[in-house]
């Protein structure tokens, strides 16, 4: 560690002005309630919100309301390594290759001049976050959103996985067609090196159309406790092979069918339990791999839209305090979608349909030509308007809402550089019509890898903050970790999961700023509100 100036003004409880912080930090707070130690960032926060209520005659009373937590970030940043389930797929050729070239640095030519690596589309390494506003110049500050915690670096992520198709990266990164051959060529031997562990495959959850690819699995064709045990000895050789501290697992594999929710099967933790263990047919390869990563503690984050996450596996991961988070990457036409619904809706817009075409021919479009895959696709990417259009009780009764339609159509010609294309028709002032065409062409694997290192990075972030009630009469609370749901992952999700009874905010700003500002909360500051009256009150 760095060494660093320590001048808490010797205050007993160490909160106080000026405080040790290391050479790794671009910033220290500067204030009476967080605490800087070697390993720690510790915090007390208020947290204040509006609480609303109605009196007698029906008339909302809102009613501002402050809660206290202690925060206590660890500062230590892990040695973290990521296995993805899928890992030969376009995704997780296209994620590797990227963090190879990033960490090598590489340069590489296309038809346009030279391309150098970058982490483009990664809210965490692309983009930045205000810090405050120049205490002289009144002009705001912007730091790297990286820099805002202690993060790992995505390009000391040691990358590992499994797939049902034994093909080395290498090759596989052939067969996904998304890089250009000059950068391939610079990172092929390493990924040649590189081979999936075999993998859990029952045939009933992914498109048949899959099964020529399906040779390098464990035997069993349903759910089975041993597939739970071979699972979690994969992470656990991985962690010990590769000296991991931590160890993150994310599905981008194929998108699955849905279970059945069905009472005394996965309705429960003990009830999944036992069916994995009776090998119920009803049990999903992602289910089986969430179970196996709560039991082993490494976060297990679905970028798919299946509903792994059925309630027993919830509860498991309640009871262990293992983090999940899901679901389905976030990456073109339904990002677009939750801003463009946000700006359309919140101006006063009254959207009336919303129809979404995707043309698209990589593997992932060949298992989704599959009705019940598509079907899987169909609600996360439909369920996206909801909370927006819910929110506005103006434009929309009650139950009222856009058309919606979502087509997902296999076209292999195109291959990963999928084709959006998207009407959006509204009503407007005095009878009018606004309608707004896109057409969007998403290379798909290269807008979803920089969400699966964002994913990575913040699930991991996550496991090294605790929070507690402050107490104000001296019994001191102790620390726990967030809700094992981790709804913070919400920016890179299309159907984010939350935590059992509580609300699903699709809105894009909405979860962005979720996100930033409970990282502020870490290390002591207030929410971003953007009123700037430092520049209207004068
Ligand atoms: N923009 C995007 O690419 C995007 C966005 C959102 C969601 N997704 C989802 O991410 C997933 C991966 O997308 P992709 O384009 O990489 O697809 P892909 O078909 O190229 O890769 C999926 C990989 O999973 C493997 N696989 C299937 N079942 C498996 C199992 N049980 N265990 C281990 N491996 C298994 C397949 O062999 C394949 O290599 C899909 O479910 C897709 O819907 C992708
Ligand atoms: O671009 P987006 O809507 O976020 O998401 C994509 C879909 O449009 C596409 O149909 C599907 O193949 C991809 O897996 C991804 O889900």
């Amino acid at each position: 560690m760095a060494p660093h100036a320590d001048d808490s003004n010797g205050r007993a409880d160490g909160y106080g002005v000026g405080v040790a912080a290391s050479a790794q930090d671009l910033f220290l707070v500067n204030s009476p309630n967080v605490q800087y130690t070697d390993d720690t960032i510790k915090t007390k926060y208020t947290y204040r919100t509006t609480e609303v209520t109605q009196n007698a005659d029906g008339k909302y009373v809102a009613a501002p309301k402050e809660t206290l937590y202690d925060f206590k970030v660890d500062r230590k940043i892990p040695k973290l390594g990521v296995m993805l389930v899928g890992w030969g797929g376009n995704n997780g050729t296209t994620v590797t290759a990227g963090i190879i070239a990033n960490r090598r640095g590489l340069v590489w030519e296309t038809k346009e001049g030279k391309r150098a690596a970058n982490y483009y589309g990664s809210v965490i390494m692309g983009s930045t976050t205000k810090l405050g506003t120049d205490g002289k110049t009144g002009k705001e500050i912007n730091i790297p959103f990286h820099d805002l915690l202690p993060m790992v670096h995505p390009n000391d992520l040691v990358i590992g996985g499994w797939d049902i198709s034994g093909m080395n990266l290498a090759d596989a990164m052939d067969r996904a067609k998304v890089l250009e051959p000059s950068l391939k060529s610079l990172v092929r031997k390493e990924m040649a090196s590189m081979k999936p562990l075999p993998s859990i495959y029952y045939p009933d959850f992914i498109a048949a159309n899959q099964e020529e690819r399906a040779d390098n699995v464990y035997p069993g064709t349903k759910a089975s406790w041993a597939h739970v045990e071979q699972i979690r000895k994969d992470i656990q050789e991985f962690k010990t092979a590769n000296g991991l501290d931590k160890v993150i697992v994310q599905w981008t594999a194929n998108t699955e069918r849905y279970a059945d929710i069905l009472e005394g099967v996965n309705d429960t933790a003990d009830n999944l339990i036992k069916s994995i263990e009776t090998g119920h047919e009803e049990v999903s390869p992602s289910t089986v791999f969430a179970v196996a990563c709560i039991l082993e503690n490494a976060p297990f984050i679905n970028g798919s839209p299946q509903n792994t996450f059925v309630p027993g596996a919830i509860q498991l991961a309640e009871k262990h305090g293992a983090f999940l988070g899901g679901d389905d990457f976030k990456s073109g036409q339904t990002k677009m979608k939750s801003a463009l619904v946000d700006f359309l809706i919140n101006a006063g817009i009254k959207l009336t349909s919303i129809a979404s075409y995707n043309h698209l021919g990589n593997n992932d479009g060949m298992n989704l030509s599959s009705q019940k895959q598509f079907r899987s696709k169909e609600i996360s990417k439909s369920n996206v308007v909801d909370d927006m259009v819910a929110a506005n009780t103006v434009l929309y009764k009650e139950g009222e809402h856009p058309d919606h339609t979502v087509v997902i159509k296999y076209m292999p010609a195109v291959g990963d550089d999928k084709r959006a294309l998207d009407e959006y028709y509204a009503e407007i002032f005095l009878g009018g019509h606004q309608t707004i065409s896109i057409f969007n062409v998403c290379e798909d694997s290269l807008l979803a890898s920089p969400l699966i290192i964002d994913l990575v990075l913040v699930a991991e972030m996550m496991t090294r903050i605790e929070w507690k009630a402050h107490s104000t009469d001296g019994v001191d609370a102790k620390y726990s970790g967030f809700h094992s749901v981790l709804s913070i992952l919400s920016y890179m999700l299309k159907a984010p999961l939350t935590p059992p009874g509580t609300p699903v905010i699709n809105a894009l700003a909405k979860q962005r700023a979720a996100l930033t500002n409970i990282f502020r909360a870490c290390v002591g500051l207030e929410p971003e509100n953007d009123m700037t009256l430092e520049h209207k009150l004068f």
